[in-house]
């Protein structure tokens, strides 16, 4: 039977999602779609539109939530009153997970109702799934990777073409890649939301504060930087790193200097790179497509087409039950 969806949030990636499932064979459509502004201009039938996402959330006849807003305080309790109604929700929302992971290992744990979040990390790139199926069964050593599309983006385009910040940041918003709090990319902490949740996944830490864990942004990138790393044959990239040593997790977000042996010096514009170390497996590096409206919709569908056949995620024991003690910093 064809299974009815209520979409939330009408934007970049809900719009791909959107078109994605229009051309799909997947069986399941959008019934209803919840937005904020009742005054913006619509590509679709205005009649399948509400502001009210209660009326989706409790509506006996829509079987699936898909949450793409960009408001994390909003997603939370739509999120939370869909999985209390048992409804299974998929989002997108990286700051709502990574702000509530105590709240969502509960979700997992206790409900019914599965919830998935594969857009939330690295865009296209299919890695909560990777390491809730492949990783299962082996200890993950170190996680590190580019994990904002938008920042590497800006680099790129300061790099290649000498724009300024401003003018590559413009350009990143435009086509669709950056948050609509732009500070979350520049700033290191969109990509640290998504470690946290990788974290979660590979090693099963439930980080609960992050004021210790070393954030740097990409503000002060200056022109001679990128020259004088290019002297050296180097570049410089934003890299979030997660560590696991002797039991503990170190997490850190910061600018580095790649050179050409490492895995992550080609990764350029909007792409995203995770590199992983298994220890049966040893190093791989996964790499794609880390925002825009369809690249982050296939994501979307992935979870959906996981949704339908009956997937939810096992989450490695997690070490920090109760309230949990800062993660330590490198
Ligand atoms: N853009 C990207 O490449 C990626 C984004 N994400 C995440 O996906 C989510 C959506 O991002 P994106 O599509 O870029 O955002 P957009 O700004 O393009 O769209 C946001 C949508 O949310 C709607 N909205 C906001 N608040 C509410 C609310 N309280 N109730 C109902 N609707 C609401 C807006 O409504 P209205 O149309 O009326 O303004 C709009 O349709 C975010 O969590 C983001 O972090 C994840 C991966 C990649
Ligand atoms: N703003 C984010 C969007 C995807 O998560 C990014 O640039 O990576």
């Amino acid at each position: 039977m064809t299974q009815k969806i209520g979409l939330i949030g009408y934007g970049v990636v809900a719009k791909g999602f959107y078109q994605l499932l229009s051309q799909s064979d997947l069986p399941a459509e959008v019934a209803r779609i919840c937005i904020k502004n009742t005054d913006k201009q619509r590509d679709i039938d205005q009649g399948l539109f509400t502001t009210n996402a209660q009326e989706l959330v409790t509506d006996p006849n829509i079987d699936i939530i898909v949450e793409l807003i960009d408001d994390a305080q909003a997603s939370f309790q739509i999120v939370e009153q869909a999985l209390n109604h048992g409804k299974p929700v998929i989002t997108a929302n990286k700051k709502m997970i990574a702000e509530n992971l105590k709240q969502v290992n509960q979700w997992h744990q206790m409900l019914e109702a599965p919830l998935l979040y594969e857009a939330s990390v690295a865009g296209s790139i299919p890695i909560l799934s990777t390491l809730n199926q492949f990783y299962r069964h082996q200890e993950v050593t170190q996680i590190r990777g580019i994990l904002n599309g938008s920042s590497n983006y800006i680099l790129s385009k300061m790099r290649l073409q000498k724009l300024s910040m401003d003018e590559a940041l413009q350009l990143a918003q435009k086509n669709g890649f950056a948050e609509s709090d732009p500070s979350l990319d520049i700033s290191g902490k969109d990509a640290l939301y998504k470690l946290v949740i990788l974290s979660y996944h590979a090693f099963g830490e439930l980080t609960t504060s992050f004021d210790h864990i070393r954030l740097e942004s990409i503000t002060n990138m200056e022109d001679q930087f990128f020259d004088l790393a290019a002297q050296q044959g180097m570049k410089i990239k934003s890299i979030a790193t997660a560590t696991k040593k002797a039991d503990k997790i170190q997490l850190k977000v910061q600018p580095e200097l790649v050179n050409i042996e490492d895995p992550l010096f080609n990764i350029e514009d909007e792409n995203n790179a995770i590199h992983i170390n298994g220890a049966s497996s040893g190093p791989q590096l996964y790499t794609g497509k880390g925002a825009g409206s369809h690249p982050t919709g296939a994501a979307v569908m992935q979870d959906l087409h996981l949704l339908l056949h009956g997937f939810r995620y096992t989450i490695r024991a997690p070490k920090n039950t109760a309230a949990a003690p800062p993660i330590e910093t490198i």
